[in-house]
């Protein structure tokens, strides 16, 4: 019975399946389906998504990543830290700094080892936040920002900064992050009609001009222990907002990621990448 080499590892808690298309064949039919089913934490392995590595035509290395309902996003910052991870270590380089494609564009990777040669952390360029409307997508002037608006969900208003890392992030700022009902809040913005292809929701409290605690709904795989993207949209709208300085500690629920808006116009984040297990799925 031939079964399908993965690897599962995770984020800060954020945990998806790996397949390496060096060594795997996967058909594009089946991409959404078999990431809904080894997503499954009764009936496949369990994770907040899938993720393949393979070749690219563009940069060093391709990254696609599927959410648990099967649905492809543009981008996955843990997921990119784990990748870099995961090439280092298993040979697939020689090198520790290079580029991976993502369907949101190209981001850099450079690999930080410890004294015993470890990847420790992994600080990837992000490249520079999409402002515009027509960037997310979110309806209304396509050429405008989303800085601070105001939207009804379901008759509560919701005071919004969108912010596209590749893929599309709605950030609010709260007073106090225990109050949030994020599992009844962030699926009501994520399927909110301005957003056509729907949105990941973060919730920001801000502790100081360097420090923030974050918690999220991730579009397509809903409460998530960490969102990378979503770190780096939550610094952006900081900053946009005046709220924040250019380096931020961000403390999510599995751990703390820093990122931070340069003066280049990149986001640059920074943050641990871990193995789980290696299998076989026989689903
Ligand atoms: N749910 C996201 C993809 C995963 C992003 C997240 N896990 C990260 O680390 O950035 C989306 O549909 O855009």
């Amino acid at each position: 019975m031939t079964g399908l080499k993965f690897t599962k590892m995770h984020g800060l808690g954020n945990n998806y399946i790996y397949v390496n298309l060096f060594e795997e064949r996967l058909r594009e039919e089946e991409l959404a389906d078999l990431a809904v089913r080894v997503s499954n934490v009764n009936t496949g392995i369990g994770s907040d998504g899938m993720i393949l590595i393979g070749p690219s035509e563009r940069a060093d290395f391709r990254m696609r990543v599927f959410n648990n309902d099967g649905s492809e996003a543009k981008n996955c910052g843990n997921g990119l830290r784990m990748v870099a991870k995961y090439v280092y270590d298993r040979g697939l380089t020689d090198k520790d700094q290079f580029q991976i494609e993502t369907l949101g564009g190209l981001v850099e990777a450079k690999i930080q080892t410890g004294s015993d040669g470890k990847v420790e952390e992994v600080t990837v360029d992000m490249g520079p936040p999409r402002l515009l409307k027509k960037d997310l997508p979110m309806l209304g002037d396509p050429e405008s920002k989303t800085i601070s608006e105001t939207i009804d969900v379901d008759g509560v208003p919701y005071t919004i900064t969108a912010v596209s890392m590749g893929n599309p992030h709605a950030v609010i700022f709260v007073d106090d992050i225990t109050q949030v009902d994020v599992a009844a809040v962030g699926p009501a913005i994520e399927f909110h009609p301005l957003f056509p292809e729907r949105v990941n929701v973060e919730f920001i409290q801000v502790v100081g001009r360097g420090e923030i605690i974050f918690r999220v709904w991730e579009r397509g795989s809903g409460i998530t222990q960490a969102c990378g993207t979503g770190a780096c949209a939550a610094a952006v709208a900081g900053i946009l907002n005046a709220r924040l300085d250019r380096k931020v500690l961000v403390h999510l629920l599995g751990g703390d990621l820093v990122i931070e808006w340069k003066e280049d116009g990149h986001v640059y984040m920074t943050g641990p990448a871990e193995y789980v297990c290696d299998g076989v799925y026989y689903g």
